[in-house]
């Protein structure tokens, strides 16, 4: 990173805000002094005012061109993986503009078939990184090929996953990206990718991947199942010292899996999940009922035909996981109720709350973050529950002072590491440090201290987070009790399934025993 912002190459935050008609666009030139990329501007244009296709090249394979310009926007441009796979979904034009812009050239428009490639593509090769820098650097035999050609880095990675995770035909991958590496880079790239992908693919058919024994002290064996599982040092340490390997392996295991969605069904809209499981049979989505809540269904394919079929935009259902409804499930809202959710946005939890007033009532959504808020409030009139939310755009430390606002039911669901979501969220391993945990419980604490002064006497306060984490969780609520003796546990039993009732009362998904994302909640009574 350091290195690309050295020469001046900067991807904006948010792809979405790049126009395709822009009239310049970043090109990847090499550099004179040695191996490093740098950047020059070109202008572009023609007379009627719509950008010129500077060079088309149908020779290279478009979803690879696609993955490894988008891998590099993810290392270095801070996009968020998921961000970029929203977009691929929906526009392969816009796409091939940032491929235009990065690599200097087009290829032909993806199809959908491209688009699913590249989702699989790029999510696994983010996931998987660690592993597959591993068997690059061990077959390349370059120690720290964080210096290698950024492009070329990432040409290799996609090449690495195809052939060893994907199990594509190897002569395919190897020519391909031998193609790409020629064209986007120059022809002694192409050469080098071949050398590499060519052994590679020898050490596979042979069995023999140059992959670490789990064998030795405690941090070695760490560091070789980081690697073989593709996830922070730190991670696998904290996991081992709480689970125990067995389970901390078994975690790794779910993380890497291929994620699994669920959609709610809006009831607001008068579509409940037996509509909702009409439209998907119609749509020919494969899925399943969740087994712990009405109004939820599960799919692991076909989310798209479900985008593209409008069902989202129309507000009848959403794409939220069925840990988040048990969450709302342990807050258990009711019509005339009054409920602060204080960290509101983007308002998954929100909506589905004030879906359960029935027009009656009050949710306060707050949140510091306005861009968040305004999206919760947009999706609140498409839910037509926008008449039960008003939005709030606060810092929650402050509030208490600024806007008395007492109630009996106020949710936290508190910024968090999100450890229990890393298999939707496959940059997010790579993003999250040791460092952060500590920051984030002390930010908790005081969110905490804030709600708890918006509870009325006999109110409850329902502290929830999407981490696995015991510090972020039990410990936070000890430590919340130990400062607030007048608030005291309320076991959750009475309002989800006893598989997910804690021993001390507390609501917790498990990734690797429910199949769901992992998240906590708990019910914190103050005296009357
Ligand atoms: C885990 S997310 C909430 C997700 C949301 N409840 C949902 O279900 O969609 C945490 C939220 O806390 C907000 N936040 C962080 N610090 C805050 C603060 N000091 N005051 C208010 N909101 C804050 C963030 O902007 C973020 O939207």
């Amino acid at each position: 990173m350091a290195q690309l912002l050295h020469l001046g190459l900067s991807f904006p935050a948010q792809p979405q805000q790049i126009s395709a008609s822009s009239s310049k666009t970043l090109k990847l030139v090499k550099s004179t002094h040695g191996s490093k990329i740098s950047v020059s501007t070109i202008r572009k244009g023609s007379a009627n005012g719509l950008p010129k296709t500077q060079k088309l090249n149908l020779e290279v394979s478009p979803h690879r061109a696609v993955s490894a310009v988008r891998l590099m926007r993810i290392e270095f441009g801070g996009a968020f993986a998921g961000l970029l796979n929203e977009k691929g979904k929906g526009s392969g034009k816009n796409e091939m503009a940032y491929v235009e812009r990065t690599l200097g050239f087009r290829t032909r428009e993806l199809n959908d078939q491209d688009l699913r490639l590249v989702t699989d593509i790029v999510g696994g090769t983010i996931r998987w990184k660690r592993y597959l820098d591993h068997l690059i650097s061990s077959i390349s035999h370059d120690k720290d090929i964080s210096s290698m050609e950024p492009l070329l880095l990432q040409i290799l990675r996609v090449g690495f996953y195809e052939i060893v995770k994907l199990d594509m035909p190897h002569y395919a991958v190897v020519d391909e990206n031998v193609r790409l590496a020629k064209v986007a880079l120059r022809p002694g790239a192409g050469n080098m990718v071949n050398g590499i992908l060519r052994k590679l693919a020898v050490l596979k058919e042979n069995e023999s991947l140059p992959l670490p024994k789990v064998e030795g002290d405690d941090r070695v064996q760490a560091r070789a199942l980081a690697t073989l599982h593709s996830h922070p040092v730190w991670m696998v340490r904290r996991w081992t010292r709480y689970l125990g390997q067995e389970e901390a392996i078994k975690l790794m295991i779910w993380n890497n899996s291929e994620p699994s969605f669920s959609l709610r069904a809006n009831h607001a809209r008068g579509f409940s999940g037996a509509d909702l499981v009409t439209q998907l049979n119609a749509l020919k989505v494969p899925h399943k009922p969740s087994p712990h809540l009405d109004e939820f269904v599960r799919v692991k394919t076909g989310l798209q035909t479900v985008i593209q079929a409008g069902l989202l935009r129309k507000g009848l259902c959403s794409v939220q996981d069925e840990s988040a409804g048990l969450v709302v499930s342990v807050a258990d809202p009711h019509p005339g109720e009054v409920i602060v959710d204080c960290c509101a946005a983007p308002g998954g939890k929100t909506l589905y709350m004030a879906s359960f007033l029935c027009g009656q009532g009050m949710v306060y959504a707050v949140d510091v973050n306005r861009g968040r808020l305004r999206i919760l409030k947009e999706a609140a009139k498409t839910h037509q529950v926008d008449g039960v939310i008003t939005t709030i755009h606060a810092d929650l430390r402050e509030l208490p002072d600024s806007k008395p606002l007492k109630c009996n039911k106020v949710l936290l669901d508190a910024p968090c590491s999100g450890l229990g979501v890393l298999s939707k969220r496959a940059d997010l391993r790579w993003n999250r440090k040791l460092e952060d945990m500590e920051e984030l419980k002390k930010l908790q604490d005081e969110l905490l201290d804030a709600a708890s002064k918006l509870v009325n006497p006999g109110g409850v306060l329902i502290y929830s987070t999407c981490s696995i984490d015991p510090e972020e969780n039990d410990e936070r609520v000890d430590a919340f009790l130990a400062r607030h003796p007048d608030f005291h546990i309320d076991a959750v039993d009475r309002f989800v399934p006893p598989d997910f009732v804690t021993d001390r009362g507390f609501y917790f998904s498990n990734p690797v025993k429910h199949s769901l994302d992992g998240s906590f909640a708990a019910r914190l009574v103050r005296g009357s």
